[in-house]
């Protein structure tokens, strides 16, 4: 659906060059929601305006459906425009027009026929659950109502593709689940391609199915969601938890400190205690979480293990056979 080939973009500001990205190469699947993770500067903005080309890359190439956006004349750029939706973190709404003229007014530009244009309207209201709100204006709303006008404003010609730029970075926590959800579902029935740029862990564990950590310009990490979080070792892992030895635990003399990150079916059978019946140890629970992330669950134990050390050794090879990855932690 979307592909960037070695895309930099460098800005010339005082005399200065930025360079805001440098070789970004990445490939989001049609139907996935993707998301660009990264702290602020790291030019996930930037990155996000070189899709629809309201930035132009300096150098690399960009397709979308196939399609070589930098070859495009400025009409069809227009047009192509039309198929890729956007939403932004302070919704940019019409504050002088009504909820209902806000999402026509896609419509309007593209030269879609009043009656058409009212069902339409109509249809987005229903389907983002603000069908009693056409006539009021954006002062009105809250900021997760305004992000819902937002998302039908976008989705209003039909997009294939919608971008977010930190859509849910200036709402609550409780409205950012459920303007998440609402994405979620659209992503579901539409079978829309959502790529979302974010700061914000908890939207990548919520909605994305596949993750590219962007550092400085540079994508340092790409892959699906889950597998990344599954993996000790990897940035998303690391950014997303915590070391969990880095603190003063009891460990008995001999005892060893274990850590194992459970995904999908495995996190819902108790093999840690299978083990410890199996192989006659002890595994003593010191902290541990259990979450769902993009619908699969997943789970992490960090644990103390006791016993004789053959017994050990056969437990932790257990462990790794039930692909559970254990990683041994130094005693703080
Ligand atoms: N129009 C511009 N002119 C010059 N430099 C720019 C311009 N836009 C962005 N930059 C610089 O490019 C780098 C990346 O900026 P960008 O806005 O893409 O990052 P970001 O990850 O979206 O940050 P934030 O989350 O704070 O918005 C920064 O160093 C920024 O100062």
């Amino acid at each position: 659906m979307i592909e960037l080939r070695d895309v930099s973009k460098v800005y010339g500001q005082d005399g200065r060059e930025v360079a805001a990205l440098r070789d970004v190469s990445l490939r989001v699947a049609p139907g996935e929601v993707f998301g660009v993770l990264g702290q602020s500067g790291a030019g996930k903005s930037t990155l996000i305006r070189c899709i629809n080309l309201l930035e132009r890359p300096t150098t690399g190439e960009v397709r979308v459906d196939g399609r070589d956006m930098m070859a495009l004349g400025p009409r069809e750029l227009r047009l192509a425009r039309q198929g890729i939706g956007m939403i932004f973190q302070h919704f940019n709404l019409f504050s002088s027009q009504t909820v209902a003229s806000n999402i026509a007014y896609p419509l309007e530009v593209a030269g879609w026929p009043r009656e058409r244009i009212r069902e339409r309207v109509r249809e987005l209201l229903e389907l983002v659950g603000l069908a009693d709100k056409a006539l009021a204006y954006p002062a009105r709303l809250s900021g997760g109502q305004k992000q819902r006008v937002g998302i039908a404003r976008a989705l209003a010609p039909r997009p294939r593709l919608l971008l977010s730029d930190e859509a849910t970075s200036a709402l609550d926590p409780e409205t950012t689940r459920s303007v998440l959800g609402l994405l979620r579902d659209i992503n579901r029935q539409l079978g829309l391609t959502i790529l979302l740029i974010t700061h914000q862990m908890e939207v990548v564990k919520d909605i994305c199915d596949s993750v590219a950590v962007l550092e400085r310009g540079r994508l340092v990490e790409q892959g699906k969601v889950v597998e990344l979080l599954a993996r000790p070792g990897t940035r998303l892992h690391e950014l997303c938890y915590p070391p969990l030895a880095a603190r003063d635990w009891r460990v008995s003399p001999g005892g060893r400190l274990v850590e194992v990150n459970f995904q999908g079916e495995s996190a819902t059978q108790p093999v840690v205690t299978t083990m410890a019946r199996r192989f006659g140890v002890d595994a003593n629970l010191l902290e541990g979480s259990l979450e769902r992330v993009a619908g699969a669950r997943m789970g992490r134990l960090l644990f103390e293990l006791t016993g004789a050390p053959e017994a050990v050794e056969q437990a932790l090879a257990f462990l790794q056979e039930q692909g559970l990855s254990p990683e041994e932690r130094a005693h703080v």
